[in-house]
This record gives C-alpha cells, sequence and structure tokens, in this order.
C-alpha cells in the first residue's frame, strides 16, 4: 500500500528540471510549480534545540528528539546547531527521494576533527574522511572482500571457533553467578565476541577477548572506542579556541593513538609473518589482510586506517543488535520458542548451523530484522550532497545541502508499521508464508515501503560488513539458542536505548541462561 506511493519516478525528472531553475512540472497538463527553498522549510530555533538538548535532557536521546521533530514539523524540517544545518527527513518515500540524487559517490557526512587528527599525524584519511574517486577506490579494494558472498562463506569457520569461545564464556559467567544461570552486562560480553570476530576476520589472528585473562591491550582498545565515539560528538561543537583550555581534544587525540597504535601493531605482526611465508617461498596464504597487503592497490598507510576503521564499524554494530535481540527473546517466550523450534528442526542434536541451513531459518532472519527496526544501531545518517542540485518533496536544494536521514523516527512510525513499539517479528516473514501469523493479518502489516527500515544503509555507499554482520548475528543467535533458554533477571528493569553516535542499552542488560541440555 504504501510502497505504491513510493514513485521512483521524481528525482530523474527533478534532475531534467534542475538545469531550469526551481520549477517542477507534474504532467503536461499542469502548469509549472515553483520550488520551495530552504527557507520555508520549518523547524526549531537554535535556543529551541538548545534547551531540548541541555535542559531536556534530549543530549542522549538523540532517537527520540528525531520522533519529537516528526510530530511537530512533519516528515522535512531544518535545524541548526553549532556548525550543523541540517534538513531533516524523516519519512521512507523522502529518504528514498534523498538516496536516489546522492550522485556517483555518496558522501555521509563532513568529519574536520577526524581530518585533524589524521593530518596531525601524517596518516591516511581512510574510508571515512575521503570523498569522491579516492573513497570510490579504496572501496573497490573492500567490496570484494567483504561483499561477495563466496568469500565470506570463507570466514565460517573462524566465526564458529569464535562464538565456541563465547558459549564457553557464558557457562564460566553462569557458574560463577549466585543463581548459577545469570550473566551480567551480556552487551559487554557480546562486544567481546564482536571484537574478537571482526579480529579474526580482518587481522586472520585470534586475541582472545573472551578468555578470563584477556590481553590488557584488548581491554585498553574497548575504552578507547569508547572515548573517541562520545568525544567525538563534543570535539565536533567545540571553537578550536577552547582546545587549550578544555580536555576534550587532547583526549580524543589520546583515543585514536591508541586504536591506531593497536591496529598498526596487529598488521605489522601479520605482515612480519606473511613477508618470513614468502621468504621461505611458501605461498602467502591467509584471506582479509594477506588480499590487503598482498594487492598493491592501497599504500601502508591505508591499509593500517582503513582495516582499523573497518574494524570500528564491526564490534558495536553486532554486538548491540545481538544483545537487543536477546533482551527481547528473553522477555517474549512466544517469540522464543518459535526460534527455537526453528533453529532445532533445521539443525537437530545441536548440529553446527550451516550458511545453506542458515537459508532455512526465515524466522532466525526475522528476529534480527526486527531487531534492527526498533534499536537502528546507526539511528541517523547523513548524505552531504555536494555535486548536485537536489529536489525533495517539492524543495529545491543548493549543492552542499547537509541532510540527516531520520531512520529512528522512519522505523517507528505507525503509518508504516502497526504497533511500532512492539517487537513483532513476524512482520518481516511473506504474507503467503506458513509460518506468517493469522493473527497479525491487519491490513498493511506484512508491506512496508523498501526505504521504512534500512539499518546497512542503500546503495554504494550502504554498509560494506553487510553481510559479514549478518552472518556472524545468525550463527551467533542460532548457537546461543540451541544451548539456552534466556529469561530477564528476577525483578529486571525496563531498558532504554540511548544515544552516544550509536543506538545503545542505556543501562546494562542482565539475563539468566537456562541451558538446554
Ligand atoms: C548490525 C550490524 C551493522 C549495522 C546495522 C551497520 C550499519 C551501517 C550503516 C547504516 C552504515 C552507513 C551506510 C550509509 O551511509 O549508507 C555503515 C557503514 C559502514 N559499516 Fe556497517 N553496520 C553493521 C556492521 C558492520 C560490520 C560487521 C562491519 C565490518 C565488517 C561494518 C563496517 C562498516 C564500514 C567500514 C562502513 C563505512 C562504509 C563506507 O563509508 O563506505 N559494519 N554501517
Amino acid at each position: 500500500m504504501v510502497a505504491a506511493a513510493w514513485s521512483p519516478c521524481l528525482p530523474r525528472l527533478a534532475a531534467r528540471t534542475l538545469r531550469h531553475g526551481p520549477w517542477i512540472k507534474r504532467n503536461l497538463n499542469v502548469q509549472a510549480v515553483k520550488l520551495r527553498s530552504l527557507e520555508d522549510l520549518p523547524g526549531p530555533s537554535w535556543s529551541t534545540t538548545l534547551y531540548w538538548i541541555f535542559a531536556k535532557g534530549y543530549s542522549e536521546k538523540k532517537h527520540l528528539l528525531q520522533c519529537l521533530q516528526k510530530s511537530l514539523y512533519g516528515p522535512i524540517w531544518r535545524s541548526r546547531f553549532g556548525p550543523f544545518d541540517l534538513v531533516n527527513v524523516a519519512s521512507p518515500e523522502l529518504i528514498a527521494q534523498v538516496i536516489q540524487q546522492e550522485g556517483q559517490y555518496p558522501f555521509r557526512v563532513e568529519l574536520p576533527h577526524w581530518k585533524e587528527y589524521r593530518d596531525l599525524r601524517g596518516q591516511a584519511y581512510g574510508l571515512h574522511v575521503e570523498t569522491g574517486l579516492e573513497w570510490h577506490r579504496i572501496r573497490s579494494v573492500l567490496n570484494p572482500k567483504l561483499l561477495k558472498m563466496r568469500e565470506v562463506l570463507a570466514y565460517t569457520p573462524v566465526i564458529h571457533q569464535v562464538i565456541g569461545d563465547l558459549l564457553q564464556r557464558v557457562e564460566l559467567l553462569r557458574s560463577r553467578s549466585p543463581d548459577q544461570a545469570t550473566v551480567p552486562d551480556v552487551a559487554a560480553e557480546l562486544y567481546k565476541f564482536g571484537f574478537e570476530g571482526i579480529s579474526a576476520i580482518l587481522f586472520e589472528t585470534r586475541l582472545g577477548c573472551l578468555q578470563d585473562d584477556a590481553p590488557k591491550d584488548t581491554l585498553r582498545f574497548i575504552t578507547a572506542v569508547n572515548d573517541m565515539l562520545t568525544l567525538s560528538e563534543i570535539v565536533v561543537l567545540l571553537p578550536r579556541w577552547s582546545r587549550s583550555i578544555l580536555p576534550f581534544w587532547g583526549r580524543f587525540v589520546q583515543a585514536w593513538d591508541h586504536l591506531y597504535d593497536m591496529a598498526q601493531k596487529l598488521i605489522d605482526r601479520r605482515m612480519a609473518y606473511i613477508t618470513a611465508q614468502v621468504n621461505r617461498g611458501e605461498p602467502a596464504e591467509g584471506s582479509f589482510l594477506t588480499y590487503l597487503l598482498s594487492s598493491d592497490r592501497l599504500s601502508q598507510s591505508e591499509v593500517y586506517i582503513t582495516v582499523l576503521e573497518v574494524m570500528l564499524g564491526g564490534v558495536d554494530t553486532t554486538s548491540n543488535t545481538l544483545s537487543w535481540a536477546l533482551y527481547h527473546l528473553a522477555r517474549d517466550h512466544r517469540v522464543q520458542d518459535r526460534l527455537y523450534d526453528e533453529v532445532s528442526s533445521v539443525c537437530p542434536d545441536r548440529q553446527l548451523p550451516t550458511t545453506d541451513d542458515l537459508s532455512k531459518m526465515s524466522y532466525l532472519k526475522a528476529v534480527i530484522k526486527e531487531t534492527l527496526r526498533l534499536y537502528p544501531v546507526v539511528f541517523g545518517n547523513g548524505r552531504f550532497v555536494s555535486e548536485n542540485e537536489v529536489i525533495v518533496n517539492n524543495y529545491w536544494f543548493p549543492k552542499k545541502t547537509q541532510f540527516h536521514l531520520c531512520h529512528y523516527a522512519a522505523c517507528h512510525d505507525e503509518a508504516e508499521f502497526v504497533n511500532p513499539e512492539d517487537f513483532v517479528p513476524e512482520r518481516w516473514l511473506s504474507l503467503g508464508s506458513p509460518s506468517s501469523h493469522a493473527g497479525r493479518a491487519t491490513p498493511g502489516f506484512y508491506q512496508h515501503h523498501p526505504y521504512s527500515s534500512i539499518p546497512f544503509g542503500v546503495g554504494v555507499r550502504a554498509c560494506v560488513g553487510k553481510r559479514v554482520a549478518e552472518m556472524e548475528m545468525h550463527l551467533a543467535l542460532s548457537r546461543l539458542m540451541q544451548h539456552y533458554k534466556v529469561e530477564p533477571e528476577h525483578g529486571a528493569p525496563v531498558v532504554q536505548p540511548k544515544t552516544r553516535t550509536l543506538l545503545i542499552p542505556g543501562t546494562p542488560i542482565n539475563l539468566r541462561f537456562l541451558s538446554r541440555a
């Protein structure tokens, strides 16, 4: 129903009309309509935004600020804050219109503080800071190793090993808890899982993050990621002169230094190993890093920063999504039982799921999709359309307009999803499928606009780790279900999300893992 209203034609029409100024002809029988401009957009004043962020506590609830502003101004509005002048779009139709006009080399947002740090240290810019052809060059080196299904399948054995470590870790933590079942702060444990998993793929090295005596470097890395993401939001708002008085810039630089040092150390170690192999006349065996180092398409400095950035993309995202999935499964036994039935019928007797098996687990996939709809870890994304003028919703925008894609508001919209705050994986099953739930057959329940929930983004700039993330999450969740039934801790409070660059659990999630043996 909604999908039918979505017209891919507008951007094409827009592209043609732009050359003739801010006018658009809807069809041959209708007079040309004057397009509105940036100045015509509704939106809060500077002081209102400051009031919401600092007095009303939205600084850690930016996802809810999207919903509040959408309810006040409609699906498109302008907001100004610090150095930002944003056009916010918060409906699937308008998000689609922006993405379809993003140009050949889409650009998310300028990160002057990241760029400045890289300049300070003489490092390469990397995937997030580079633009245009340079970004494309790096991305085209990564895509074959991270987005081709055949390549991603090759990472399955090592991910199974890491999941084995996770299961042992859960056992250890249960055995230490007073009720022999509770694992405190599940997100922190899954963070170590995410870190170990992505390191095993990228550095071709096991770090041992899930061991009791995890290397100190690893723990320091985890703190540095947290510091860098938190400080990044602060540093970008502060004027340069404040750096000599306030501690934030110095701490931001220190956090990046830690991250870079560790990535460099791991890559150098692996490089020494590969060089020794080659010197012995043996073929260089390995996957991701060996490919990057031997392809000669990136400089050494680019390899350091690119691997680090891919790693940063791959830790918080999968771990938080898995944490929320377990949180809801623990609270909804109907969903958990159904998931367990699916996993145990496809893989009886705790057989290790293969990727073929995963393709038969539609409910498992629906659980992850629904988790990402309720908690899109990238709750708001950006498009800085620098090459083209853009028309969205009959507004004309000049080149260099910064758009904010309000994904959280879009995927929590009642017009798009019936009872949007409920966790209902059935929404994602096809209507006719035997596993769909007849009782949910509300009109529009199974039909969503294709841009209503796009947690990984869409198009050439979409998440480069999507396939790896899905593989990790599907394998980990199916194996956790084979071993445990999860329940909330007795008297556990409701956990609300908060924003810290990403959307994350606001308080620890403690769960009871009951053995299914
Ligand atoms: C639940 C898991 C994940 C979610 C929801 C997610 C989401 C996203 C989103 C929304 C973007 C921006 C896309 C755009 O601008 O259109 C992105 C970019 C990115 N993601 Fe992910 N991601 C996840 C996991 C991963 C993993 C596992 C990796 C690493 C293997 C990764 C690496 C990256 C990188 C490097 C970028 C930047 C790509 C570029 O700028 O070209 N992500 N991700």
